[in-house]
């Protein structure tokens, strides 16, 4: 046991996905690929009487990280500091509830591996409904392809082998609980469409030209990111939508060289790690 503990979780932009349903939260879960990024949440946990968790210095709920503690049975401080922000497709629940998982055994000294943390983080975002495949993304890092869903007892992984710069502009928000309800068929089929392409070519460029297609065709693409994506493609570069929120990602300098002010980062090779 220690009285603190802090880790650092990227952040991980998924491109496409496909959803698997299942009474066993930790089979359920998402198939797909996406970007873990190098910008993410560092998660400090204390020992405490009461249960409390802040992020960014603000106290917040995230139905996630209080299944977590629950399963845990942890009265902590859960305190984390984001350069992304929350509900806007940076998987920033899933770092929350992973972070909070990995610290909070340290603290405690349960004694749980690091797969049985994985899968207990992962069944907490399923069942809260905020996540199906960021948890397992984040805990191996780099360019993660999720072949098979459900947490590390089921899923199978793959990755792209190669690593990039990453530029990121978001507009909003969008409610992954209420996508997930509302077009659950229409981006089975286009996520599977998605998968087998990247499977074929699994490269950099397939993935963003896969994940473009999976926008499109699962209709989430909102007019104002539709046209910064076009804008990226007339200027030579690639973009796609970050799953789910109103965000645009492109590779390299795609946003910056076509005049928009991006935030950048790089993917991030390494999962979860100590600070
Ligand atoms: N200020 C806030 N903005 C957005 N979500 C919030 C906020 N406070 C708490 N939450 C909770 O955080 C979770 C965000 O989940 P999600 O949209 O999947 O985020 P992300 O895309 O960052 O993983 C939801 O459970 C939501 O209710
Ligand atoms: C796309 C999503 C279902 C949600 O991602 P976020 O909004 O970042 O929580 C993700 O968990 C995935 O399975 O790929």
């Amino acid at each position: 046991m220690t009285d603190e503990a802090t880790v650092f979780v990227p952040g991980h932009i998924t491109g496409f996905f496909t959803i698997s349903e299942d009474d066993d939260p930790t089979k359920a879960g998402s198939q797909g690929a996406g970007l873990a990024l190098s910008d993410g949440v560092t998660v400090t946990v204390q020992a405490a009487d009461e249960r409390a968790v802040y992020l960014d210095d603000t106290s917040i709920e995230v139905e996630s990280v209080e299944r977590v503690l629950d399963a845990l049975n942890a009265n902590v401080l859960v305190d984390a500091e984001s350069d992304l922000p929350l509900g806007a497709g940076f998987g920033v629940s899933g770092a929350l509830a992973l972070g909070a998982a990995i610290a909070t055994n340290r603290v405690l000294g349960r004694a749980l591996s690091e797969n049985e943390l994985i899968t207990i983080a992962h069944g907490a975002e399923v069942q809260a409904g905020t996540g199906l495949g960021d948890v397992v993304a984040q805990a191996k890092g780099g360019i993660p392809i999720r072949l098979e869903p459900g947490g590390p007892q089921h899923n199978t992984l793959d990755a792209v082998p190669s690593r990039a710069r990453v530029e990121y502009l978001n507009y909003d928000e969008l409610s992954t609980e209420s996508v997930l309800d509302e077009r659950g068929e229409q981006l089975n089929s286009a996520g599977e469409k998605a998968l087998s392409l990247l499977v074929q070519e699994p490269t950099l460029s397939s993935f963003i030209y896969a994940s473009r297609g999976f926008a499109r065709e699962a209709e989430l693409l909102t007019p104002r990111v539709a046209t910064v994506i076009d804008d990226v493609s007339d200027t030579g570069g690639q973009a796609s939508m970050a799953m789910l929120g109103e965000t645009v990602f492109a590779l390299g300098t795609g946003l910056s060289d076509a005049g928009y002010e991006p935030e950048s980062c790089s993917t991030y090779p390494a999962g979860v790690v100590f600070q």
